[in-house]
């Protein structure tokens, strides 16, 4: 299936809904960073937002040290930002 870049008017739109991710990598993604009680806490939800990745098939780029995720989602396929991106972050939001 083709996945289509968002327009600039489509991803103005988006980041309006997503008010705490923000734009990164001159509009080709959105990136939040979490913060946790712990490790522990941090993990568990990495662990749930792996599994919606893979039945989603599509997958974040983050980066974890101890109690912070910092998520960064972008489409490779579409080379910037599609509804798969905007989708994954509204399921993702719905985590904490
Ligand atoms: C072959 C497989 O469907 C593709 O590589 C999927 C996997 N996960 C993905 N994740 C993200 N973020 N972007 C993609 O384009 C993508 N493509």
């Amino acid at each position: 299936m083709s996945v289509e870049e968002l327009s600039q008017e489509e991803r103005d739109t988006w980041m309006r809904a997503l008010k705490q991710w923000s734009l990164a990598r001159e509009g080709k993604a959105i990136e939040r960073t979490f913060e946790f009680a712990d490790f522990r806490e941090a993990w568990g939800f990495m662990s749930q937002v792996a599994l919606m990745a893979e039945k989603r098939d599509h997958h974040p780029e983050w980066f974890n040290v101890y109690n912070k995720v910092e998520i960064t989602l972008t489409t490779h396929d579409a080379g910037g930002l599609s509804l798969r991106d905007v989708n994954m972050a509204k399921a993702i939001d719905k985590l904490v």
